[in-house]
């Protein structure tokens, strides 16, 4: 299968790497990519045998069968109508952008008129399959996460002190922290929803991780899930496992036999 590539940055320099360069899921290759960047994308381009698409649309018109987002909630925002309604099938990292629900039925009817499909990796998060279940006859009554990383893994923390900067619902904390707090919405989405989705997020300059704490409970009984990440080297606000998540995704993306 080929694939698109939007974002050359941490997470689309790990798929590149993990793809392309270790060749790690048969049969497939990254064959086109784009970037802001287009300096740094051409480099990568270079590396790693792929083509450099000098916009999006570009990238839509391609042979690609499916795009890798691993950019902005804002680029997801611009492009994944456009992306679904040309038949390419979108892997978001950037799953802040389906907080809005306007914005998620629209993509969603696309899809549904396209035969098209989006898929949402698990992020640097867990525990989306015990939320599903927990969901699927009504009896989910709570979820909340509790986000603590160091001050240059968020904007405008302070550096020195220890602080809570954001207590709120998800909705509010991917409009305030769209680079932090994506797996906020994709706990959202897998639960609650946005809006009953408690988070809080917490600046701590002796912390070394990105660590995420998820508390849920009802008719089920109670989860509750601590994940200490080790951050990306090339981007601390980021965590490994966030780019794992998508490698896994790619992996299964269209298996026979799925687990959870
Ligand atoms: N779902 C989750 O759990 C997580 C999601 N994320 C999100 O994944 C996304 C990618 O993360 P990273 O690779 O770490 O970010 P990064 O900042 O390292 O890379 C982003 C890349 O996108 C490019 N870019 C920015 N604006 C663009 C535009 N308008 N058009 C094309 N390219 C553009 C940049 O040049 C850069 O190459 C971010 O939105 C991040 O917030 C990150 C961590 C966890
Ligand atoms: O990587 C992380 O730990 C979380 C993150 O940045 C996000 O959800 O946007």
């Amino acid at each position: 299968m080929k694939l698109g590539l939007i974002g050359g940055g941490n997470i689309g320099q790990f798929l590149l790497q993990s793809v392309n360069g270790k060749q790690m899921i048969p049969n497939t290759t990254i064959s086109g990519m784009f970037s802001r960047n287009q300096k740094t994308a051409q480099r990568l381009a270079d590396v790693y045998q792929v083509i450099n698409h000098e916009s999006i649309e570009s990238i839509i018109q391609s042979d690609v069968e499916a795009i890798v987002e691993a950019a902005t909630v804002q680029v997801v925002e611009q492009s994944a109508a456009q992306i679904l309604a040309s038949g390419k099938d979108l892997i978001l990292s950037s799953v802040g952008a389906l907080a809005d629900s306007h914005f998620y039925n629209e993509l969603m009817s696309i899809c549904q008129a396209n035969g098209t499909k989006i898929h949402l990796p698990s992020g640097a998060v867990g525990g989306l399959d015990i939320l599903k279940a927990a969901k699927s006859n009504g009896e989910l009554e709570a979820v909340s996460i509790t986000t603590t990383k160091p001050p240059h893994a968020l904007e405008n923390a302070p550096k020195d002190v220890r602080a809570v900067i954001f207590e709120g619902s998800a909705s509010e904390a991917i409009k305030l922290y769209p680079k932090n707090i994506n797996v906020s919405i994709i706990l959202s989405l897998a639960g609650l929803g946005p809006e009953k989705t408690n988070v809080k997020i917490i600046s701590d300059p002796d912390v070394k991780k990105n660590s995420h704490a998820i508390d849920a409970f009802g008719a089920f009984g109670r989860l509750t899930l601590t994940i200490e990440n080790d951050p990306m080297p090339s981007n601390p606000k980021t965590s490994y496992l966030a780019a794992l998540s998508v490698l896994a995704t790619l992996k299964n993306k269209d298996e026979w036999i799925r687990v959870g």
